[in-house]
C-alpha cells in the first residue's frame, strides 16, 4: 500500500514499540505522519525506536510532530494511568491513534501450566488492553476528540494452539473486549478494532521449536512467515481515515493460515 502522509495530524501511542511489531507499527505511522508515543516495559527498547524514527524528544516537552519513549508496564494500572498522563502532558493533547502491540507468551501444555504462567499472560495480553483502551477512551472522551484504537490479538485467539490456553483465552478476549469498546465508543466517534496476526517473524516466535516451525509454515497457504511490516500495513490503515467507517472489526494478516 502506497505510502501518504494520511497520518501528519496524527498523536500515536504504540505499546510494545520496542520489538517487533510494536516497532514495525511505530516506523510505519511516523512515516505516515504521525507524531509517535512509543512505550515498552523496556525502556532502552523503546529509545532504540524513537532514535529509528529520528525522534530527540524529552519526556518533558516535544517539539510539533517529535517522537518520544515512554517506559510503562501495561499490566499495573497505576502505570498506564500515568503513561496517558506523561503522554498528554508532553504533546498537550490525549493520543488520537491507539496501539495495543505489548504482549507476551508462557507456552506449555495444559496438563502441566503453572497458575502464574497463566495469570502474567493474561494480565499483560487481555488485562493490559484494557487498561490502556479504558485510559485512552477517557482522555479522548473528555476532550471531545475522535480516535481509532487498534488492538492486536492474535489468530490463535480465533482457533486456539497446542501448547497455548493461556496465550488463546487472552487472544479471544481482546477480541471480545475491542468489539464491545466499539459497540459503546462509537458514539464518541472513537473506533475499536482488532488485528489477527499469523506467524510474523519476530523474537517471540524465534522460542517455538522449529519442528513446530517447520510444521507450520507448511500450513500457510502463501508457503512463508509474514513480516512485522506486513502487520503495520494494516495497523496503518486502520488508523487512518481510510478506514472510516470500519469499527469492531477483526482483520486477519495470516498468509490464508486458518482461514
Ligand atoms: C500439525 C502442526 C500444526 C502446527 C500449528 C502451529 C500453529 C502456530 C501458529 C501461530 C500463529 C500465531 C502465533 C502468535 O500469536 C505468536 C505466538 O504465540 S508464537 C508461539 C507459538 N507457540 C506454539 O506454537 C507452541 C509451541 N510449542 C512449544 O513451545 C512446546 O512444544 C511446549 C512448551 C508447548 C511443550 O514443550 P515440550 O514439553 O518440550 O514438548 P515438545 O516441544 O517436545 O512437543 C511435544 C510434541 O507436541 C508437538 N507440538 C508442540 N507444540 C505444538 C503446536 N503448537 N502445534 C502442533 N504440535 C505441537 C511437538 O511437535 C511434539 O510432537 P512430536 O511428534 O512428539 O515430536
Ligand atoms: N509474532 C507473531 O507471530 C505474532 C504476534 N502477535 C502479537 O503481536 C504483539 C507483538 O508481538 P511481537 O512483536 O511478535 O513480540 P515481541 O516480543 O517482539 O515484542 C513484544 C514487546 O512487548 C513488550 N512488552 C512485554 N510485556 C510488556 C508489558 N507488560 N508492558 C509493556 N510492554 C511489554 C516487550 O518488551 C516487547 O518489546 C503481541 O501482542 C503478540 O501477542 C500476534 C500474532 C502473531
Amino acid at each position: 500500500m502506497a505510502s501518504q502522509l494520511r497520518l501528519r495530524s496524527a498523536l500515536a501511542l504504540v505499546t510494545g514499540a520496542g520489538s517487533g511489531i510494536g516497532r514495525a507499527v511505530s516506523v510505519r505511522l511516523a512515516k505516515e505522519g504521525a507524531a509517535v508515543a512509543a512505550c515498552d516495559l523496556d525502556g532502552a527498547a523503546a529509545q532504540e525506536t524513537v532514535r529509528l524514527l529520528g525522534g530527540r524528544g524529552s519526556k518533558e516537552r516535544a517539539p510539533q510532530g517529535n517522537h518520544v519513549a515512554f517506559q510503562a508496564d501495561v499490566s499495573e494500572a497505576r502505570a498506564v494511568r500515568r503513561l496517558l498522563e506523561q503522554v498528554q502532558a508532553c504533546f498537550s493533547r490525549p493520543p488520537s491513534v491507539v496501539v495495543s502491540c505489548a504482549g507476551i507468551t508462557r507456552d506449555d501444555f495444559l496438563l502441566h501450566m503453572s497458575e502464574d504462567d497463566w495469570d502474567r499472560v493474561i494480565a499483560v495480553n487481555l488485562k493490559g488492553i484494557f487498561l490502556v483502551t479504558q485510559a485512552a477512551a477517557q482522555a479522548l472522551v473528555s476532550s471531545g476528540c475522535h480516535g481509532s484504537i487498534i488492538n492486536i490479538s492474535s489468530i490463535i485467539g480465533k482457533v486456539g494452539n497446542m501448547g497455548q490456553t493461556n496465550y488463546a483465552a487472552s487472544k479471544a478476549g481482546v477480541i471480545g473486549l475491542t468489539q464491545t469498546a466499539a459497540r459503546e465508543l462509537g458514539r464518541h466517534g472513537i473506533r475499536c478494532n482488532s488485528v489477527l496476526p499469523g506467524f510474523i517473524s519476530t523474537p517471540m516466535t524465534q522460542k517455538v521449536p522449529q519442528k513446530v516451525l517447520d510444521k507450520v509454515t507448511r500450513m500457510i497457504p502463501m508457503g512463508h512467515l509474514g513480516d512485522p511490516e506486513d502487520v503495520a500495513d494494516v495497523v496503518a490503515f486502520l488508523a487512518s481515515e481510510d478506514s472510516g467507517y470500519i469499527t469492531g472489526a477483526s482483520v486477519e494478516v495470516t498468509g490464508g493460515l486458518f482461514m
